[in-house]
Formats: structure tokens, sequence, C-alpha cells
């Protein structure tokens, strides 16, 4: 059976986004800000999310309160003013209120879902965006979400979750030190590497269940129809030798990539 390619490039990562040709059409983003310690270069994730931006309940505190000091050396207020997010969702209850009158006031959409309390906060914003995009843009969608790594353990179990959940979307979730996204069993992957942000230290990992065969190229300990498993082999602290790297598996993986600090 002949697989399709599924490239992957951190171009977002980058002040500008290059031109490509693969994925074409290019991919559109949205940025769905968490309630977690925001990464360095988040006012450049929401500059490239031109599609959709969004805060998960109490995301919308770390906006109100950290964008500003992204900018040391400008007006909190105006910089608050600059950075308005499409929507507010969540179960309401880590936003504070005064968060919520200001931006409800620059006419932000705010969607209290308390009633649910089986999803969690970053489900709900990852659905709204799917319900707003239409079938034939999914396909060039790609949702960054800011700040999910890096704290309570839970939380970051439940957004790794989410990319399981809502696996035929492209997700990436990132922290100042790294980012993770899926690479589904049902595509074989292209990974191009952004050597001046990201690398060197990355690794493919199979989490719900183990994988009987993955090959790769590319990377400094390369699998060659090999099996992972959580008790056995898992795929940590490996090292990207090539700009490109091959994956092909029999089950979704996660991919982790270092980010360089600037
Ligand atoms: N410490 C953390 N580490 C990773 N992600 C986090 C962390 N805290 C919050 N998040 C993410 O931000 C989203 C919004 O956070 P918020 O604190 O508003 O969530 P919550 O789900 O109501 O929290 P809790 O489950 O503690 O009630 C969460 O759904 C989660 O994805
Ligand atoms: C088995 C089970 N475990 C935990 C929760 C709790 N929970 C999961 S997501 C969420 C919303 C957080 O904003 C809450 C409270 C549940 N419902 N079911």
């Amino acid at each position: 059976m002949v697989m399709e390619t599924m490239s992957h490039s951190s171009t977002f990562l980058l002040p500008t986004i290059p031109p490509s040709v693969d994925p074409r059409p290019p991919l559109s983003y949205a940025l769905i800000v968490l309630n977690q310690r925001l990464p360095k270069f988040a006012p450049l994730l929401w500059e490239h999310a031109a599609k959709l931006r969004l805060c998960a309940d109490g995301g919308a505190n770390r906006l109100y309160d950290d964008f500003p000091l992204f900018f040391p050396h400008q007006c909190p207020s105006e910089v608050r003013n600059r950075y308005k997010p499409d929507v507010i969702k969540g179960d309401m209850d880590s936003v504070r209120g005064d968060v919520l009158d200001f931006y409800k006031n620059m006419g932000t959409k705010i969607l209290n879902k308390s009633e649910d309390q089986d999803t969690t906060d970053l489900h709900k914003c990852v659905t709204y965006i799917k319900d707003s995009t239409l079938d034939q843009e999914k396909s060039n969608l790609c949702i960054l979400v800011a700040g999910a790594l890096g704290g309570r353990f839970d939380h970051e179990m439940g957004n790794i979750n989410v990319l399981y959940r809502f696996s035929t979307i492209r997700i990436v979730l990132l922290s100042d030190d790294c980012l993770i996204h899926l690479l589904p069993r049902t595509h074989q992957h292209e990974i191009h590497i952004q050597s001046s942000v990201e690398g060197p230290h990355c690794g493919l990992i199979p989490i719900g269940m183990p994988s009987g065969m993955t090959t790769t190229s590319g990377l400094e300990w390369d699998l060659n129809d090999t099996e992972m498993r959580f008790g056995g082999l898992v795929s940590t602290s490996n090292l990207v030798k090539q700009d490109k790297i091959t994956v092909q598996s029999d089950s979704d993986l996660l991919w982790t990539i270092s980010l360089k600090k600037k």
C-alpha cells in the first residue's frame, strides 16, 4: 500500500514564514493560550495565528498579565489593546472577573461551558476551532498551543490526550523548552528541521499502545523496523543528524524536539 507523506516544519517559530511548496496550500495557524507560563516566543505565535486566537479559561489571565511583560518599554494597556483574543472558552473557574470584563468590552466572544466537567478547557477550545473551520480548510489548519508543557503532570497528560482525540487535526503543543506533535500512523512523515530554532535533542514516543514497527532516517539512533513500548524501548534523548527526518510506523507516535534558547 502506498502511503501519503505528511510534511512537518516548525516555520511558525521563525519571524517570517518562508513560502513553501509543501504543504501546499500553506498552513493557516490558530493559537490557543493556556493557563501556564507562556513561552517567550508567544507574541510571535500570535502574529502568525491569523486565523483565530483563543484563550482557554485562565489563559486569558496570562494574556492580560504576562503579554505586557514581553514589551517592557511599552505601556501595558497599549499592549493589552493590541492583543485581543477572538474567543475565551472554558469552564470559567480560573479566569478573573476583571480580565473577562476587559476582553468582553473589547468584543471578545466569551463561551462559558461550566456544565461540561468531562473535557478540559484545551479540548473545548480545539472543538471551537474545529467547528468554525470548513472541511476543505481543515487539512491546511495547524493549531499552536502555548503553555502546554512543563507544569502540572495531569494537565500535561490531558494536553497530550487532546492530540490523540483530534488526531486528524495538526496540533502542536509548545513550551519554552520543546514542542510535541502527533505523527499519525495513517501517513509516512517528513520532518524538516529548522535548525536555527530547534534541535538537536528529540524523541519518538508511543503512548497508549506499543508500536510494533517503526523505521526512521536522519537520527543519531535510527529505528529499523524496531518495536517500541513503555516497559521496553522508547526513543528518548535521540539527536537529529540531518535536515530531514523521516518516520514510518504502524502506530501513532509523539514527536518531540528541543527548542533553542536565544
Ligand atoms: N500547569 C499546567 N500545565 C500544563 N497545562 C496547563 C497547566 N495549567 C493549565 N493548563 C492548561 O490550560 C488550560 C486552562 O487552564 P485552567 O487553569 O483555566 O484550567 P482548568 O482545567 O480549569 O484547571 P483545573 O483542572 O485545575 O480546574 C487547561 O485546560 C490546560 O490545558
Ligand atoms: C474520570 C474523570 N476524571 C476527572 C474528571 C474531572 N475533569 C476532567 S476535565 C475537567 C474540566 C476541567 O476544566 C474536569 C473537572 C472527570 N470528569 N472524569
